[in-house]
């Protein structure tokens, strides 16, 4: 790979540590998703790995979302094997068979909320400055039902709607109240506490824990795997309307603009 968007690490323990690092942001590109896709596969399929942790190594940022300079102006041919690399990275992340915990050290919006939503638990630094939420109403676009299934298994139908409909962007805090994130703590101490939540959930027999996710999963990673072709189709005829294109450059305007 030509970025090394990753460093991952496994401990006697069976305990990967993945760290984004793509500045400025870690925004998920195709590159980026096509190399975590390798990644968590590589892990997957090591019989040593049972659990993985991820984090970011960037300051504040945990991960900004799908890289949107990848949705604009780009042909079908490239939004088909993009949004196919989105969808590839979260049926292997949420249908992981490993223990996963996103040790949330920043700002998690939209595509960043998703990877941590689909881990089995989230602890976040309790910066009131980080927020984390699914915010794609505010760029004009609309959260695909996966996405929109991941956040209701989390926080329930109401918060998830409400929270949906206003393209929040949550405060750590109140993230918890909403049990969007599981736990909050000083930052120093995220590491130290992922890997004592990596071990309490270990401590279970592999195969019961494994059986009870799929169970619980299932039906959501079938409803994309079922529709996947339907869902890439409905992304590149909404992604190639003009309004959708003109409110996407309009946002990354107004990101570049905030600056000066
Ligand atoms: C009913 C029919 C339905 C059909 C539906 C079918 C399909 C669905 C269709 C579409 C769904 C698509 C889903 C998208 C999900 C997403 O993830 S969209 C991305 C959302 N992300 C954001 O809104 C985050 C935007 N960024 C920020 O808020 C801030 O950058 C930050 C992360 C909080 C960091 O702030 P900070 O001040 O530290 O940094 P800067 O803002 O100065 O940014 C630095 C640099 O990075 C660029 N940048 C930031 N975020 C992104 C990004 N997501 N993609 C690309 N580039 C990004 C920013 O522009 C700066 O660039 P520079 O000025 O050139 O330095």
């Amino acid at each position: 790979m030509a970025a090394a968007t990753l460093a991952r690490r496994i401990g006697r323990s069976g305990v990967a540590v993945m760290k984004f690092k793509s500045p400025p942001v870690n925004s998920l590109s195709l590159e980026f998703l096509t190399e975590f896709s390798i990644s968590l596969e590589k892990l997957e399929n090591n019989r040593a790995c049972r659990g993985v942790i991820i984090t970011s190594a960037l300051p504040k940022i945990f991960s900004s979302g799908l890289d949107i300079t990848e949705m604009c102006g780009k042909s079908i041919e490239h939004y088909t094997e993009f949004w196919r690399a989105v969808q590839e990275m979260w049926l292997r992340l949420y249908g992981s068979n490993m223990v996963t915990v996103a040790a949330v050290n920043g700002s998690s919006p939209a595509g960043g909320c998703l990877i941590a939503l689909s881990c089995d638990y989230r602890i976040m630094a309790e910066n009131p400055k980080f927020s984390i939420g699914l915010n794609e109403a505010q760029l004009g676009i609309v959260a695909p039902f996966w996405f929109k299934d991941t956040f209701v298994n989390v926080v329930g139908h109401r918060i998830a709607e409400r929270s949906l409909q206003l393209g929040s962007l949550h405060p750590a805090p109140e993230a918890h109240k909403l049990g969007l994130v599981d736990e909050l703590v000083p930052e120093e101490k995220l590491m130290e506490k992922a890997a004592a939540v990596m071990a309490q959930w270990l401590a279970l027999p592999d195969h019961a824990r494994q059986l009870t996710k799929t169970m619980m999963r299932k039906a959501v990673l079938d409803r994309l795997v079922a529709h996947r072709e339907e869902d890439i189709k409905n992304f590149i005829s909404f992604v190639s309307k003009e309004s959708i294109q003109k409110s996407l450059r309009m946002y990354m305007e107004m990101l570049k603009k905030k600056k000066s």
